[in-house]
């Protein structure tokens, strides 16, 4: 088809804990979107299934171990970012080993989707947020 936009696959987790909050990030300087708040996750790299880049990435952003087996599909986002088309993946995540840090975010925070409204994130999350709080 012509003008059609290459395809971004981005898979991201709703990390979520015994009180039913989800642990959100800030973009940290310098990156695309930067101070906005977004769920833990990344690109999905060529030759790699979803659920392995989203494993990988919890790994390298949050040093936590997260396998496979644990990533439930919960919904996904479709949005043009640029030249391309955004695909965000949102897998739903309640069992990890380790205590998740900032290691690639500026901060990291527990949040209620009811209280997510009030933060400013990419355009593509207000609809996964919306699903998030029963909307
Ligand atoms: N992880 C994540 N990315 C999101 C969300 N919402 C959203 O629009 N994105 C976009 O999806 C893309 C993911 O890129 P990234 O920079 O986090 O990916 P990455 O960790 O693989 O980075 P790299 O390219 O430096 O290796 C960015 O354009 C980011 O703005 C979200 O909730 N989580």
């Amino acid at each position: 088809m012509e003008n059609s936009p290459s395809i971004l696959f981005v898979v991201a987790a709703a990390l979520t804990n015994g009180k039913g909050e989800i642990l959100l990030q800030k973009r940290p300087m310098g990156a695309q979107m930067e101070g906005l708040w977004e769920f833990p996750g990344g690109k999905v790299d060529v030759g790699e299934s979803p659920e392995a880049a989203l494993v990988r990435e919890l790994a390298e952003e949050l040093g936590i171990i997260v396998t496979a087996q644990d990533l439930v599909p919960e919904t996904f986002a479709s949005e043009p970012l640029g030249d391309r088309n955004l695909v965000l993946l949102l897998y739903r995540c309640t069992t990890w080993l380790g205590t998740p840090s900032a290691i690639y975010a500026s901060d990291i925070q527990w949040t209620l989707p009811q209280d997510m409204a009030d933060l400013p994130m990419p355009p593509a999350d207000y609809p996964l947020v919306r699903k998030l709080q029963g909307i």
